[in-house]
């Protein structure tokens, strides 16, 4: 989930218009804008802007992921290659990071923030956890108390920029606006990002955070139909896909409820 997250991020500040292309005025890319509202490009306001990304830094545990990491990172292109990817260097990697994103499975939380050094790398920083079922109480029990620890649950198309991501509310600081600046860019930028009370999050793991894995079985389950029917399966993939993101799409632009575009099929003749 980590990689998707980062390749979205990577993606996104790809497609800032650079100063020069923006003429001096700010405005967003309407690539994606278009289409996927909700979804913002950040742009270049001010090359000192502060909630932006700058630099990545990717921790594993072992040579084999860094090596499979470096190879995904490369392929992206742009950007990618510069990440940097680290093997057993967490402290070090949290003592260079404002923002650290917690992408391990849960029950590696409490081995990985009790290393020793971490709790001391992170205080005060901002700490993100998308990890399912670890709460913010179990997470801020393991940190020094100044740390800033949030949650959020996001999906596998962080990838390609048409994520979903629910994001707990920030505890009330000085640094509050900034911080709720960062999580805006990283998380509005690979998809739509909306904030929630952590009392939802086993219900968004369930809704969002598992939802890629129900529309595909209902979506090989749509082609596998055609296919029952007679058609090559290559296309009858194709038009099951683009059937669920046009059925989704008209959803989310609205005005019309499900049931009303389920009913406009299936309409007498
Ligand atoms: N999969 C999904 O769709 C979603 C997952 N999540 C959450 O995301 C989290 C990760 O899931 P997933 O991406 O599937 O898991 P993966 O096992 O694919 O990724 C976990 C990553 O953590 C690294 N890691 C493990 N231990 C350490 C360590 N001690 N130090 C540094 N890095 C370490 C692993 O590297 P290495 O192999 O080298 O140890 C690996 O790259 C889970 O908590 C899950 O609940 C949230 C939303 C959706």
């Amino acid at each position: 989930m980590g990689i998707a997250i980062i390749s979205g991020v990577i993606a996104s500040l790809e497609s800032i218009p650079s100063a020069r292309e923006q003429g001096g005025h700010h405005y967003g890319a309407a690539k994606w804008e278009s289409h996927t509202p909700g979804t913002l490009t950040p742009t270049a306001q001010s090359p000192s802007d502060e909630s932006l990304p700058s630099r990545y830094l990717a921790c594993v545990s072992r040579e084999e992921s860094a090596k499979r990491l470096r190879d995904v990172f490369f392929s992206l292109g742009g950007s990618g290659p510069s990440i940097e990817v680290l093997v057993g260097q967490n402290v070090r990697a949290v003592q260079e990071a404002d923002v650290v994103i917690l992408c391990c499975k849960p029950q590696l939380a409490r081995s990985i923030l009790t290393e020793p050094g971490l709790r001391e790398a992170l205080d005060g920083k901002l700490l993100i956890s998308i990890l399912a079922g670890v709460t913010i109480a179990q997470l801020t029990a393991l940190v020094t108390a100044p740390t800033k620890v949030i949650r959020a649950m996001p999906n596998t198309p962080c990838r390609i920029r048409e994520g979903m991501t629910v994001v707990t509310n920030l505890p009330q600081s000085d640094s509050s606006e900034l911080d709720r600046a960062k999580i805006l860019k990283i998380f509005s930028s690979i998809g739509r990002c909306r904030f929630l009370d952590e009392k939802h999050f086993d219900a968004c793991t369930a809704l969002s955070g598992s939802g890629p894995a129900f529309a595909c079985i209902f979506l090989e389950a749509m082609a596998d139909g055609g296919v029952m029917m007679g058609l090559p399966r290559a296309e009858a993939l194709e038009l099951a896909a683009q059937t669920l993101q046009g059925a989704a799409r008209m959803t989310l632009q609205g005005p019309l409820h499900p049931a009303q575009l389920k009913d406009a099929v299936t309409s007498e003749h």
